[in-house]
């Protein structure tokens, strides 16, 4: 199947030029969209995700800072830079990029973030009003995948969508905003027994393992939607899923490739919570 593809670059593009249009009404009332993206330390895949929030930022002619600190920073340290950027009136998003090195304690630095600039969806504030259908900033990254299924024609209602995967910022907000457009949804994960059951069952799968390539064609039933969340890269050096992209595309009906599948979504879903952010303002 050559047509089966989910294109997450193309999909991205058109939201983000419907981003761009939002962002060009809120300078039209004199508000710049703005958003600081913190980088502790010098991973270089980190780098190359804040490089590209900031360019894209750029691009949709948004207001963005970079915020580089050592790796060796402390948690008072971190959290001070929070507040400071809590209190700047430019910046309406706040982004911590994560992992963040092993001295900090992640919750406590997201804890920190106002929640009216928790643009990552990550705060607890955010996340309890994502659970109880409030509206609120929803994690970039399953967020992507809700515009990725609605792009791309799939029905949700009255399906059967397992999730392999519990992680705070992915697996479990996948499985409710899933749950609220009315899927019968299954949570998997590392100590489910007899993944191959469940996963037969799935109509739409979305795969958030960890583990690169763990899911072939023989976890999946014919004419499932496949949505790999994962991103390694290989001893070539090349980017690979969590999905076996050539067996399992044999079978899936809809599938997402890696690179050009949901990465690219993440970074158009923060663009469109910083732009809310901003709105978000005007009704002060
Ligand atoms: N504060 C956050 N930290 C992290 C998040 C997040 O949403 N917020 N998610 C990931 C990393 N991430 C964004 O930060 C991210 C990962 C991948 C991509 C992406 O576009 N990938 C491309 C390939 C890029 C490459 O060439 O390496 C693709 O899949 O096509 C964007 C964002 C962890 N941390």
């Amino acid at each position: 199947m050559a047509d089966n593809l989910i294109n997450g670059k193309e999909i991205a593009g058109k939201v983000t030029e419907k981003v761009k249009e939002r962002v060009d009404n809120l300078k039209a009332k004199g508000i710049t969209p703005g958003l600081a993206v913190v980088l502790v330390g010098s991973d270089p895949a980190s780098q190359t995700y804040v490089n590209s929030k900031t360019r894209t930022c750029e691009r949709l002619g948004m207001y963005s800072v970079m915020i580089e600190l050592e790796e060796t920073i402390s948690e008072e340290e971190l959290l001070n830079s929070v507040e400071k950027l809590n209190q700047d009136e430019k910046i309406h998003g706040i982004l911590i990029q994560l992992p963040l090195p092993k001295q900090i304690n992640e919750d406590r630095v997201i804890a920190a973030i106002s929640p009216l600039k928790d643009v990552d969806g990550f705060h607890p504030v955010s996340v309890g009003k994502m659970m109880i259908g409030q509206p609120t900033f929803l994690s970039c990254t399953p967020f992507g995948v809700m515009k990725l299924l609605e792009y791309s024609d799939v029905e949700i209602e009255g399906k059967h969508a397992v999730v392999i995967g519990r992680s705070n910022i992915v697996g479990k907000p996948m499985g409710q905003l899933l749950l609220q457009k009315n899927a019968t949804v299954t949570y998997c994960h590392s100590k489910t027994k007899n993944l191959h059951n469940h996963t037969k069952q799935a109509d739409i799968l979305i795969v958030a393992t960890g583990q690169p390539k763990m899911i072939d064609s023989s976890y999946l039933k014919e004419g499932v939607v496949v949505i790999d969340v994962g991103i390694h890269r290989n001893e070539d050096n090349k980017l690979c899923g969590d999905v076996d992209f050539a067996s399992a595309k044999e079978v899936a009906s809809k599938i997402t490739p890696v690179p050009g599948g949901v990465g690219p979504m993440t970074i158009a879903m923060l663009m469109e919570n910083t732009c809310l952010a901003a709105e978000n303002t005007l009704d002060k």
